[in-house]
């Protein structure tokens, strides 16, 4: 038997999937690492834990499965966006990785938009956001400058570990339009916009495709996981655009849901001269000259998972949500709002915060638990909205990510969303849209999408139910109001934080 490997750099764990020709997940395994938040607002990872838990990840996938390694043909990558590691000229970090949901960075997104104007939404597609690359290495360059003096090249998370494995440095477009400095469209670093920050372009690494082939395993990585030397690695891409074809977003009219860390709703797009005025965010995918739109919720998975580590810590997720489906639609007026480290979709706000509305006496861990996914799953249906108001029919929904762990959650997505959500057989999405990436670079298929009609299986299916849509969509008019209502205290309370 043959198989290939998908590697998911993710921001709680390093996920690695070993799948076979028919696409049947034979094996996972998972390591954790730790997010350091030194400051409210600034998130930071050490890339050496990444390197660390990959692979122990990778060599217990070998021990577990006793699979062969000449057996694996393949190996590819998804990976955290946005998050900015800088190397010197030996390929050594020189300081953490900034993070994707970092944001001390709102002074570097005015001064990009002062600079650049309109050029940035016709260059980049994208408005200057804190979590992007750019504003981060604006952030170095303003802060640390004698970091980015001795910085040789900029790397994204998963472009750095596979740099750790194969020793070559190289960035897909699908991670790349992550860093507002990729000219989207023309799938070329931008010049000008390097330029107009007076940053070299050779701090910009080799472009790839996502599947395309970029080295094999180096000998120590070899005998530290267990793998051949000659397994091929593929560049791999963003894990939104990894859980993208993972969840066979291949073609128009298709729309995936991911709760992770963060939660995403994403749609395949092929026109490339589409206008979203910044509305939504717009990248490559990892298939050839296609794009995705998608809106971002900052604290998904990680608002139920802050949820969990402050006030029932001694739970596990299962544990702590098994009373939810006894509490009724809307949590008996209780309304929260994800907003724990500052939103991006629709309201890009580094200072606003979360809040419970409407707690009661008589209110219950398990209201809280409820009214948590629903705020957040709210904050999600902001983002579907944006996507039907721009003209694009969303009947049905993939649901991946740890969120798609729980049936009531799903429920809850179907409705919320008003339409029917799936779940596919693994809701490891971005660690199997990686190991399709490799499946696809080693031959095995003509395309992407016949590999996804040969490996992706629906396991259910949850279809909206009316009477709970009405209850919601009145709620959901409410939770449209707190951001307003809130937002000038937020900006009074930061100065506390
Ligand atoms: N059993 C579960 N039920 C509901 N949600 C879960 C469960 N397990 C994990 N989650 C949610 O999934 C999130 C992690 O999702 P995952 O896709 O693994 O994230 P990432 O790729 O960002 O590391 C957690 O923050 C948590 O909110
Ligand atoms: O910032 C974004 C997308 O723009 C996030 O989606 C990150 O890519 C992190 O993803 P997860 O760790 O939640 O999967």
């Amino acid at each position: 038997m043959s198989y290939v490997i998908g590697v998911d750099l993710g921001t709680s764990a390093v996920k690695t999937v070993l799948v076979n020709r028919e696409g049947k997940v034979a094996f996972e395994a998972s390591e954790s690492y730790p997010l350091f938040q030194p400051k409210a607002g600034y998130s930071e990872q050490n890339p050496e834990d990444w390197i660390e838990q990959t692979i122990v990840s990778l060599r217990k996938l070998l021990e577990v499965s006793g699979v062969q390694p000449s057996e694996i043909e393949g190996l590819s990558f998804s990976g955290q966006m946005h998050g900015l590691v800088l190397v010197d000229a030996a390929g050594k970090p020189l300081r953490n990785a900034i993070l994707w949901n970092d944001t001390r960075t709102t002074a570097q997104c005015r001064r990009i938009e002062k600079v650049l104007d309109g050029k940035l939404l016709s260059i980049a597609r994208n408005r200057a956001l804190e979590g992007f690359t750019l504003p981060k290495i604006l952030w170095v360059q303003e802060n640390e400058p004698e970091v980015l003096q001795q910085a040789a090249v900029f790397l994204l998370p998963k472009d750095y570990v596979r740099y750790r494995l194969t020793g070559d440095y190289a960035m897909d477009y699908s991670d790349a339009a992550g860093t507002l400095l990729l000219d989207v469209a023309g799938k070329q670093w931008s010049q000008e916009i390097a330029e107009a920050f007076e940053l070299p372009i050779s701090l910009c690494p080799r472009l790839v495709e996502s599947f395309e082939e970029v080295g094999t395993l180096l000998p120590e990585i070899a005998d530290q996981t267990g793998l051949a030397t000659a397994t091929k690695v593929f560049a791999g891409g963003a894990d939104n655009a990894c859980g993208a074809i993972g969840a066979g977003i291949l073609s128009e009219g298709q729309t995936m849901c991911s709760i992770g860390t963060s939660g995403v709703i994403l749609s395949y797009e092929e026109r490339k001269d589409l206008d979203f005025e910044g509305k939504v965010h717009f990248f490559n995918h990892g298939e050839k000259d296609a794009f995705y739109i998608m809106g971002v919720t900052l604290a998904a998975g990680y608002s139920l998972s802050w949820f969990k580590d402050t006030f029932a810590a001694d739970k596990s997720f299962d544990v702590l949500l098994q009373g939810i489906d006894q509490v009724p639609a809307g949590s008996q007026g209780l309304l929260f709002t994800p907003y724990i480290v500052g939103e991006r979709t629709p309201h890009p706000d580094a200072n606003i915060r979360g809040s419970f509305i409407g707690m009661d006496a008589g209110h219950k861990l398990e209201h809280f638990g409820r009214a948590v996914m629903e705020g957040i799953t709210f904050s999600l249906r902001e983002s579907i909205d944006i996507l039907r108001g721009s003209g694009k029919t969303v009947t049905e929904v993939i649901s991946i990510g740890g969120g798609a762990k729980n049936e009531a959650w799903l429920q809850m997505q179907a409705d919320i969303f008003n339409a029917t959500i799936v779940k596919l057989e693994s809701e490891q999405g971005p660690a199997m849209g990686a190991a399709m990436l490799a499946a696809y670079g080693c031959g095995w298929f003509s395309s992407l999408q016949a590999c996804a009609t040969a490996f992706l299986r629906p396991a259910k299916s949850y279809d909206p139910n009316p009477e709970t849509v009405a209850v919601y969509d009145g709620l959901f008019a409410l939770y449209q109001e707190v951001y307003g209502q809130t937002r000038s205290l937020n900006d009074r309370l930061a100065q506390y934080r």
